[in-house]
């Protein structure tokens, strides 16, 4: 496995296993297969409505805790101090983790800044060894560094091959935060899967898409976390570390860029709307 190190100096795994929309019945299976499979960091959050499960599977995988990296987040709901560090102490129960290894705001909406007070205190205390945010434009990271002592480890933000975002991670970089994807197959939105583009560099290097994929964004820099309830695709987004793609391969890529979010555009304010019907009990 390769690391990045945070702002922090904490170590984080450049590939993780997501567990949005895994059903809470399927999540224990799944992550056990996952850390069957090699994966040693799991991707959740309080409104997945699956801690409980994933803490069941780290439990029985008799993994030593050091070896884990997990996250979670905190839902709009929960947002402000009191709240947030409330929300923090159900999910380590849900978890059975009295460490965190990354908290995350889970989006730029509501109080954030209280929010960031009680991740900050966390921190401080040691129940999470980083602390960062999701879906932040850049300019409410710029606003939150700004007006704050800790600057986010991490910000995970929907990064793929038709949103790629350069000008995001080198902006990220430059104020020491870690850009992280989510979705980064797209979900297969835009028929990723097929996409001739992909499906050529994947031919020439006798890897499949998803494998070209993940390697493009770990090559960049960015940390990806894909979600698959199958154990063969968990092994093949897994398998990405035995080929690396030339120059020219990453260049190509570059040239599927949509320029806009195919599932939550942050900066649009019915997108706050949407999410706070979303709730996490
Ligand atoms: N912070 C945020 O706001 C968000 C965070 N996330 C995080 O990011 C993670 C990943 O994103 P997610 O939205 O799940 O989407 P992904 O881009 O990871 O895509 C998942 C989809 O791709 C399929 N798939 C996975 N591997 C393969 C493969 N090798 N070949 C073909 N199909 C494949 C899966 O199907 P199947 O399962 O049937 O194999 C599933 O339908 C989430 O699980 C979550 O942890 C996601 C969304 C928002
Ligand atoms: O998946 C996530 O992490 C999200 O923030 C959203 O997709 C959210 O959970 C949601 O349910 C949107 O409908």
């Amino acid at each position: 496995m390769q690391f990045v190190t945070l702002n922090n100096g904490v170590k984080m795994p450049v590939l993780g296993f997501g567990v949005y929309q895994i059903p809470p019945s399927d999540t224990e299976r799944a992550v056990s297969e996952a850390l069957e499979v090699g994966y040693r960091h799991i991707d959740t959050a309080a409104v997945y409505k699956n801690e409980e499960a994933v803490g069941k599977a780290i439990a029985a995988s008799g993994i030593p805790r050091d070896d884990l990296f997990v996250t979670t987040k905190v839902w709009i709901s929960d947002a402000g101090e009191d709240a947030a560090r409330a929300a923090f102490e159900r999910s380590s129960e849900k978890l059975g983790l009295d460490v965190v290894d990354l908290y995350l705001i889970h989006q730029p909406f509501g109080d954030v800044y209280g929010s960031w007070r009680a991740l900050e205190r966390l921190n401080e205390e040691g129940r999470v060894r980083a602390i960062g945010v999701s879906n932040f434009p850049n300019d409410r990271l710029a606003d939150l560094i700004a007006f704050n002592r800790v600057v986010p480890a991490v910000n995970q933000v929907e990064t793929h091959p038709f949103l790629q975002r350069f000008a995001d991670q080198e902006f990220m970089a430059g104020e020491g935060v870690q850009i992280e994807s989510w979705a980064p197959f797209a979900e297969g939105r835009n028929n990723l899967f097929t996409n001739p583009t992909l499906s050529s560099i994947a031919r020439a290097h006798d890897k499949s898409v998803a494998q070209v994929v993940l390697r493009w964004l770990i090559q960049r820099g960015v940390v990806v976390i894909p979600k698959s309830v199958r154990r063969d695709r968990m092994e093949e987004n897994f398998d990405v570390f035995d080929f690396e793609l030339a120059d020219s391969d990453m260049a190509v890529v570059t040239t599927l860029e949509k320029g806009e979010p195919l599932f939550i555009d942050h900066r649009d304010p019915a997108a706050v709307d949407m999410l706070k019907g979303v709730t996490v009990e």
